[in-house]
């Protein structure tokens, strides 16, 4: 398949309504969890992107079934499954593949995973997913690829050595099929990680604590067949605030989630954005302020990420974008990831004032004038904030490999289009 290039012509206001996708990150491990059961799943509000097209092949090809009933209602059913080897090219175009480790160790006793895929934003250990597992009882060998073996898991008392969100739900499945209890310590609690649980709780099983860092999980469940409607992706509700700002466009981001949004409007009210909620509506008006919040005293502020309920680290190329738009200085702090904050040369390269300090930190002074430039996407969230750029920026900007954002956002051209905005989606032309 061509790769794909989106053509944005700038400087147009926005306004309308728009309804975020389901969460990406909530869909996958939703759909690997699929596998744990015998019986059939109904999976709504599945966003129809890259990343779950992928799995979806990867769930077929250990013998499950996989149809999408209309565009985002996918229905999964796995009867008998194989964990045959899986197909290192589909792997690795995903970091989700490694979530069918914990199902597939579940229902097959063993399963041999080639690398996983996925952003490359800095180095991405797969060790919390190991060290978990092996306490539940697998056997772990890494060769070229890793190989799980276990022919009963048993529940015990697991301390993850760092609060992964992947391995914490891998962790979480296997621990439903294991024998007895498990604490699972030291959790990821994303909204995605809930709703995964939430999803487990519906085929059956018995779980405590979920939304904590300790959840106990109650194994064995006997696990039927269920509905399950995944949540509005937090992380796209939030690229369109950022989006709102930087345009100065009224939005209503439509059943956008409010309850899991509290830290990330914090985020953007230090840059001087506050939105307003209508039952489960968020608003973002038009006539914001714009001015960044100096910390007391008249220092200069920080937004930093750090896992849940914190400010989410996929929002930080958002923010910084976002930041090149607002009055004052900010220093934005990226702790989690070693690779993603290189983008920002090409905004300094559009008109952006920026420093980056070292690959974690950056400072930003705004607001600056942007202008149109040419432009490739490295990674979802970077991409989805050089089309903010792009989309606020004088004159007309190239983005190579929209693929990438496309990764994560369902038809985000034809939407947007639908809000104002003038994003053409072509086939990417060599030179
Ligand atoms: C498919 C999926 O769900 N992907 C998400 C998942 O990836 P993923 O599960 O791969 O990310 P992890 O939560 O394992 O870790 C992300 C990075 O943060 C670091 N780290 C983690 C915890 C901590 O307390 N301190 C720390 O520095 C890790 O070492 C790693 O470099 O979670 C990331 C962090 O929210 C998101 O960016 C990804 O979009
Ligand atoms: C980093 C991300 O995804 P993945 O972990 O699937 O690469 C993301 O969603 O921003």
């Amino acid at each position: 398949m061509a790769p794909i290039q989106y053509i944005v012509e700038g400087g147009h206001r926005l306004s309308g309504s728009i309804e975020p996708a389901g969460n990406k990150n909530s869909a996958l491990p939703i759909i690997a969890a699929a596998l744990l059961t015998e019986h059939p799943v109904t999976l709504q509000n599945v966003p129809r992107i890259r990343d779950t097209e992928t799995l979806v092949e990867l769930v077929r090809s250990v013998g499950a079934s996989a149809e999408w009933t209309e565009r985002n209602t996918l229905h999964i059913h796995a009867k008998s499954i194989r964990a045959a080897d899986l197909d290192p090219e589909l792997c690795v175009r995903i970091r989700a593949s490694i979530l069918l480790a914990g199902p597939l160790l579940a229902r097959c006793g063993e399963v041999m995973l080639p690398p996983p895929g996925g952003d490359v934003i800095g180095r991405r250990r797969l060790d919390t997913h190991v060290l978990a597992l092996e306490q539940l009882g697998a056997k772990v060998t890494a060769t070229d690829r890793l190989e799980f073996r276990c022919p009963k898991l048993t529940g015990a008392d697991v301390f993850l050595d760092e609060p992964s969100v992947t391995a914490t739900e891998n962790a979480l499945v296997a621990a439903v099929a294991a024998d007895g209890v498990t604490y699972l310590r030291n959790a990821a609690s994303e909204p995605h990680v809930q709703d995964l649980a939430n999803f487990l709780v519906a085929l059956g099983a018995r779980i405590e604590g979920v939304g904590t860092n300790t959840m106990v999980i109650h194994g064995p469940a006997t696990l039927g067949s269920a509905t399950y409607r995944i949540q509005p992706d937090h992380i796209e509700v939030g690229s369109l605030i950022g989006l709102a700002a930087v345009t100065r466009s009224p939005l209503r981001i439509v059943r956008s989630g409010v309850e899991h949004l509290r830290s990330i409007r914090m985020g953007f009210e230090r840059l001087g954005i506050v939105c307003r909620v209508e039952g489960d509506d968020l608003i973002v008006p038009s006539n914001q302020t714009l001015k960044i919040q100096d910390d007391f005293g008249g220092h200069v502020p920080k937004l930093e990420d750090q896992p849940w309920p914190a400010f989410p680290a996929d929002l930080m190329s958002i923010a910084i974008v976002t930041a090149t738009q607002c009055e004052g200085v900010i220093l934005m702090f990226e702790k989690m990831f070693e690779s993603r904050m290189f983008f920002v040369d090409k905004l300094i390269g559009m008109g952006a004032r920026i420093v980056l300090c070292d690959p974690h930190r950056a400072i930003i002074a705004g607001p600056s004038r942007l202008h149109g430039a040419t432009l490739s996407s490295p990674d979802i969230r970077a991409g989805m904030a050089m089309l903010l750029a792009a989309v606020c920026a004088e004159g007309t900007s190239t983005i190579n490999n929209a693929d990438q954002i496309e990764r994560g956002y369902e038809r985000i051209d034809e939407r947007l289009n639908a809000l104002g905005a003038k994003i053409r989606r072509v086939p990417e032309r060599k030179g």
